[in-house]
């Protein structure tokens, strides 16, 4: 594997014994725009043979007009939005599916809110550089999040703590690492490939 080594932080990177070996894992992953959520987010899922849901594409119109006219949105505008992907991880976690949901999931309220009463939940949190995040926004083509919004995306993230269940990664590291690390992370003693295919499901649409 090239690019740097992955060193995880203290307290974070660990996933509580009682979570490995059941059920599949629901993943959310996390963090400012531009960090790498979809892309990371995709190719886990892919590689754990799970459902990856978008969080972006569940967002109401209104939600995207408003950051598109660079406008960050509100808590209140992040309700809906943030029950919504909260009802599909309590769907999964009913039926003991491993889901992949990429969420910006900026404050500890959204992941306390989305993670709810499934203890299955893990946050992927993709974080770096100011600099770096709003570069790679800028070449992003096609997207409707301006670059003109990441402040105050950094504005509203709360870091993530040790008390909560996650896997933390710099976004240096190539996705590709990213995500092998956290597969071998995620499925412990559980073989990956050998489960069924989650539904590519009208959700992402
Ligand atoms: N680990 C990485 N290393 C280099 N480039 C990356 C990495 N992760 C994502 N990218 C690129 O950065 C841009 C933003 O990634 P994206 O997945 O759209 O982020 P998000 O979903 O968090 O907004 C994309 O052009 C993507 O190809
Ligand atoms: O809560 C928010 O302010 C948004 O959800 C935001 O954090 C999210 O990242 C956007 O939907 C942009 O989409 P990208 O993350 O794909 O840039």
């Amino acid at each position: 594997m090239n690019g740097p080594p992955i060193a995880p932080s203290p307290g974070l990177n660990i996933i509580p014994p009682e979570l490995s070996g059941g059920a599949p894992l629901i993943v959310v992953v996390m963090g400012v725009a531009g960090c790498g959520k979809s892309s990371v987010g995709q190719s886990l899922a892919a590689t754990l043979g799970d459902e990856f849901i978008e969080g972006d594409a569940h967002h109401p119109p209104a939600n995207i007009e408003k950051m598109s006219a660079g406008i960050p949105l509100t808590d209140a505008d992040r309700d809906g939005w943030l029950a919504t992907l909260a009802g599909f991880i309590a769907e999964a976690h009913r039926a003991e599916r491993g889901l992949v949901v990429a969420c910006s999931a900026l404050k500890r309220r959204y992941r306390d809110r989305l993670r709810g009463d499934c203890e299955r939940v893990v946050f992927l949190h993709l974080h770096g550089d100011k600099a770096l995040i709003s570069s790679r926004m800028g070449a992003r083509t096609a997207h409707f999040m301006p670059t003109a919004l990441v402040d105050s995306q950094f504005a509203d993230l709360e870091m993530p703590t040790a008390d909560e269940v996650v896997l933390s990664y710099e976004v240096t590291l190539p996705a590709e690492a990213i995500v092998a690390d956290a597969c071998a992370r995620l499925t412990g003693d559980r073989k990956t490939g050998d489960r069924k295919t989650g539904e590519k499901s009208g959700r992402n649409a």
